[in-house]
């Protein structure tokens, strides 16, 4: 054979072999992904960092926190074997270390709930500690994706997006509030009560991540439980899913919140996000991002569909019966206050943040396409 009709044979063979690569999600595992969680020593960072060392998609794992137990999560979490490289980091000094060239930052920084506190109590302390974090973040893995999970949710995701605007950083795509342990606990319980595998069972949960600004859609469950659900067992799930974070605070009297099952929906979650950017097709999870889905809800969760770029879809909220919808109008007024409220502290607090980045913002903003929906 000539050197030609070689050329061509390798050539044709590439062509062949190219959409197979692309499409075998093990390809790109080559390089992998640099993922740190903040908060790594707490009751979520880490179960949360210990999954993550697990899982395929992350090369380079970053454990930070305020206290030197980091340190220790670190080299307890390194001794797993699998391939991501892991390291501790801890105080404010390290912190730029920690985030260098990151991918994904996962957030669990902050304190939990005790009985008898809703997680609005806890927007005193767990502000600050998410505007300093998504201020280094900002400062230096601008184009990392960002899952907070600190809560409360619907106001620590406004204001991590204003110190992101604040910076000229914020793409409302590569910023999400971790709701998916609300999906988790529809799932569970319904399966329990109606029947179904709970690990395929599909329910969408949308609204926020607090009380009555949980709503799951029960009436798009899929596959649709034989026989439907009544009006009392839709409103006694409804009710279950919507208080599940209580029910586990209540359990644990005084000792925390859910620490093992948001472990493992943060990192089942994160792994999601890593398939999206890894390039994978169609990864759909709920989440809570910005959103125009409901008027009066800047961020909001729902559906939405991963991809190279974090959330490429915000999708619809679909078709809902007559209580959900009685739901969803109950919440708008909450969830919409508990966004202002993030807002507010963000816009009062940023001046005292960065007054040298204050001359970029809005410069990548004007860039980044909103999530509309
Ligand atoms: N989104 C959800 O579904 C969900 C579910 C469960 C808990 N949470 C929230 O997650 C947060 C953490 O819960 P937890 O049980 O792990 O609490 P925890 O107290 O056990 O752990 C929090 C960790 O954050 C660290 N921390 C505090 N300030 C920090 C800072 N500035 N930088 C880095 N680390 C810092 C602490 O040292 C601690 O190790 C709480 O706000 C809780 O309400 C959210
Ligand atoms: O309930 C909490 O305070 C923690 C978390 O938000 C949860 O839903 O478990």
């Amino acid at each position: 054979m000539d050197n030609r009709s070689a050329n061509r044979r390798v050539a044709k063979l590439a062509a062949h072999l190219q959409p197979q690569i692309r499409r075998d999600p093990t390809a790109a595992h080559k390089a992998g992904f640099t993922v740190a969680v903040l908060g790594a020593a707490g009751g979520i960072g880490q179960p949360l960092s210990l999954l993550l060392k697990r899982c395929p998609l992350v090369a380079d794992l970053r454990l930070y926190d305020v206290v030197p137990l980091a340190a220790g999560v670190a080299a307890d979490v390194s001794h797993v074997n699998s391939r991501a490289d892991t390291r501790g980091f801890h105080g404010p000094s390290q912190l730029p270390l920690a985030l260098e060239g990151c991918d994904l930052v996962v957030i669990p920084a902050g304190v939990p709930r005790k009985p008898g506190m809703t997680r609005d109590d806890l927007f005193n302390i767990n502000a600050g500690i998410v505007r300093d974090l998504v201020a280094a973040c900002a400062k230096t893995c601008p184009n990392a994706v960002l899952n907070v999970i600190s809560n409360p949710v619907n106001s620590t995701v406004p204001i991590a997006a204003e110190v992101l605007k604040d910076a000229g950083v914020y793409d409302p795509r590569r910023l999400m509030g971790v709701t998916h342990l609300d999906v988790m606990r529809a799932r569970t319980f319904v399966s329990r009560s109606k029947g179904g595998d709970p690990n395929t069972i599909d329910i969408p949960v949308v609204g926020g991540h607090a009380g009555v600004t949980i709503l799951p859609l029960l009436s798009q469950t899929r596959p649709f439980p034989k026989g439907g659900f009544t009006a009392e067992e839709a409103r006694a799930l409804t009710h279950r899913i919507q208080n599940g974070g209580t029910e586990v605070v209540d359990a644990k009297a005084g000792a925390g919140s859910a620490t093992l099952s948001m472990a493992a929906a943060a990192a089942e979650f994160a792994h999601s996000v890593l398939r999206g950017l890894n390039g994978e097709r169609n990864v759909l999870e709920h989440a809570f991002v910005e959103s125009r889905l409901v008027p009066g809800c800047a961020f909001f969760a729902s559906k939405v569909r991963l991809g190279r770029v974090g959330v490429e879809k915000v999708l619809g909220l679909g078709k809902l019966s007559d209580a959900e919808a009685a739901g969803l109008k109950a919440l708008t007024p909450e969830l919409s206050a508990s966004i202002r409220k993030g807002f507010d502290f963000a816009r009062a607090s940023i001046p005292a943040l960065t007054s040298s980045s204050t001359a970029n913002a809005g410069s990548r903003l004007a860039a980044a396409p909103g999530l509309g929906a």
